[in-house]
């Protein structure tokens, strides 16, 4: 990691600035939004070095000119646009802004899913529960309820988790391939796109899901659909309750973004019935994004904050791990990394455990 290691390098003048940009970070990300929203950064881009009026931005947005103009000024101040004389044109970050996937996926997740609950954040620390979930319900957690989530907030929260897990899917097959599993049990497999990669990829294999039962229903919806229902099976687990039986005959266990759905007791819980249920011939795939192992400082920046997703909105307890904190666990359980993959999709680590001799 060759980030977070010293000072940063910035004079006095320049931190003072940075301080400002957070102390409105709430307001500048809701412009950011309302100028995407309202498309009016898409038609300044499409006007290209010539830029757009005022009155242009007013005419087509439908906007008031008042509502225009003090997005286009904060707009200017976030650095998103820059002004030439009295036309407006596209900066590089309102470009990427613009054009850049994961930064659409970020922020819908960030305003559908969390903003409005992450006034609860202090209270959330304190107490070690998610008390901004309660915008969308009183629950306790946000996994037995995912499906019933107000569809926008629901189709957010999909898209975020899809999003990283599907970058890393094309590269993970031949690698889990590799030891030719006949039966893969996909812990947490949420809708079974995982499933339905695997059952795509390989024609022979099978796959359990275990997963909470809403999650499944649509999951085993999703593998009918695909013509795969009779390869792709569900088991119907709370994994937080101890008492419950693990699925224990399969040959390759896949933990993809699960884990960091817990705390690390929980964790260890998992980990030790997991390796209960293997045999010194199967292996425990966790594939997850720690901080730490980030290529680049903008990968750890979104990691950490996604923490705080868990903190205010999940369950209170969880998050995004530094990789150290997750071997001690696996260890713990009894099981020892056999291969340690970095940089996989979007800055997901893989390690490959197996049963210690
Ligand atoms: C963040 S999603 C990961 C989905 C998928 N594996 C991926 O890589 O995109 C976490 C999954 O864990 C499941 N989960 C969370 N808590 C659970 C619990 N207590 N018991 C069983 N499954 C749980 C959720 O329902 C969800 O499907």
């Amino acid at each position: 990691m060759s980030f977070y290691q010293s000072p940063l390098d910035v004079t006095a003048f320049d931190a003072k600035f940075e301080a400002q940009k957070i102390a409105f970070a709430p307001i500048s990300f809701q412009v950011a939004r309302c100028l995407l929203k309202f498309g009016i950064l898409a038609h300044i881009d499409e006007a290209g070095d010539e830029g757009r009026s005022l009155e242009a931005i007013v005419e087509r947005s439908q906007l008031s000119e008042y509502a225009c103009s003090v997005l286009l000024d904060m707009g200017l101040s976030m650095r998103l646009i820059w002004q030439n004389d009295t036309h407006f044109i596209l900066d590089k970050i309102g470009h990427f802004l613009l054009q850049d996937d994961m930064a659409k996926v970020n922020l819908n997740f960030v305003h559908d899913v969390c903003y409005q609950g992450l006034f609860e954040l202090e209270s959330s620390l304190k107490e070690g529960k998610p008390n901004g979930l309660k915008v969308f319900g009183d629950w306790e957690t946000i996994y037995p309820t995912l499906s019933e989530l107000p569809q926008q907030v629901k189709k957010s929260w999909f898209e975020f988790d899809h999003y990283y897990s599907d970058h890393a899917f094309g590269q993970l097959l031949p690698l889990i391939f590799k030891s030719q599993p006949k039966h893969i049990v996909d812990v947490g497999g949420n809708t079974g796109k995982w499933a339905l990669a695997c059952t795509s990829y390989d024609p022979d294999v099978s796959v359990t899901i275990m997963d909470l039962p809403g999650q499944l229903k649509v999951a085993l919806k999703n593998a009918e659909e695909k013509g795969v229902g009779n390869r792709v099976a569900g088991y119907r687990c709370d994994l937080l309750d101890e008492e419950q039986a693990f699925f224990d005959s399969g040959d390759l266990y896949w933990m993809s973004q699960f884990l960091d759905c817990f705390s690390k007791t929980q964790i260890l819980s998992i980990l030790k019935r997991t390796a209960q249920s293997m045999t010194a011939n199967s292996e425990l795939c966790i594939l997850e994004t720690y901080w730490d192992r980030q290529p680049f400082e903008a990968g750890a920046f979104c990691v950490n904050a996604t923490s705080i997703y868990f903190t205010a909105m999940a369950n209170g307890n969880s998050r995004m791990y530094h990789s150290k904190d997750m071997l001690s666990l696996i260890s713990q359980a009894g099981l020892f990394v056999d291969e340690d993959i970095d940089d996989i999709g979007l800055g997901h680590t893989l390690l490959r455990c197996k049963l210690k001799p």
